[in-house]
């Protein structure tokens, strides 16, 4: 067993006093004729990482999805620092600090990982993708050691930080990630999830999903539960680890 995570953990302090880089309150959203969401309330602050769990077809990707303007918001308030962007095309949000990381592999497989970089970085002006290069070999050391090599070459643990670092490329201030650190190894998991640390480290919200919930709750400052979609229950990530209901509905631990 590790040593206590709580003590490793990059998040803000408790009591936050800044005001929530990410803000929903009773958002709904859906598809067709279906609500999947149905008043979502979060908040998310600068330098601390949210995991998100529920059951499967729970809408914890749609929840990301909306987010980021893939799927639109029908009700509700979706702010980034205190701007409204729920009804901002996805171009815009990503103009205002949002990124997504989707599920499963987008990097460029036969670029190498530093051009792969640069494409993260496409919208940038020239010098701050220099920075934003030296910033993903800062917080991710193994990638500027390969930096010539292909993005394809890459073991599967390896492509998740590159495409954690493509993001980070656009020094964003929230990153939605969608399942790190799925068909990966239990030891390329325990690298994606100590990624995830060093990423909120930039002061980035980071608003995780998560299958791995038990691994995830240990590396997030909060866990949030959604059911029928809505926020069924919330708290630290030690306090859900610890709860009876979470751990028999959606940990598969003993009570
Ligand atoms: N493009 C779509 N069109 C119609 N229905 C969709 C679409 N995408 C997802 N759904 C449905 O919306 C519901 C929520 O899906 P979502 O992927 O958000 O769930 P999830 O909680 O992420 O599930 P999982 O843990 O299985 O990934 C599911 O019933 C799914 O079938």
């Amino acid at each position: 067993m590790a040593a206590d995570p709580s003590s490793t953990r990059t998040g803000a302090t408790a009591g936050h006093h800044q005001q929530p880089v990410l803000t929903l309150r009773d958002v709904h959203a859906g598809y067709q004729d279906v609500e999947i969401l149905r008043g979502i309330d979060l908040d998310l602050h600068r330098g601390e990482t949210v995991c998100v769990i529920g059951a499967n077809g729970a809408g914890k990707s749609t929840l990301l999805k909306t987010v980021f303007g893939m799927v639109a918001t029908r009700r509700g308030s979706i702010r980034v620092d205190g701007v409204e962007v729920s009804r901002d095309s996805t171009r815009a949000r990503l103009g205002r600090g949002v990124v997504l990381v989707p599920q499963g592999r987008c990097n460029f497989p036969r670029m190498s990982v530093e051009e792969n970089l640069r494409m993260g970085g496409y919208t940038l002006p020239r010098g701050a993708v220099a920075a934003g290069i030296e910033r993903a070999y800062r917080t991710f050391p193994v990638l500027g050691e390969r930096r010539g090599q292909a993005a394809g070459n890459l073991s599967g643990g390896e492509q998740q930080l590159l495409e954690m670092a493509m993001a980070l490329m656009l020094d964003p201030k929230v990153v939605l990630i969608d399942e790190p650190s799925l068909g990966l190894s239990p030891a390329m998991q325990q690298r994606v999830f100590a990624a995830l640390r060093a990423l909120a480290a930039h002061q980035v919200g980071v608003l995780l999903v998560e299958q791995n919930a038990v691994q995830a709750l240990k590396v997030a400052d909060r866990g949030l539960v959604v059911e029928w979609g809505r926020v069924a229950k919330s708290g630290t990530g030690s306090a859900m680890l610890d709860d009876p209901d979470v751990r028999r509905a959606y940990l598969g631990l003993p009570a």
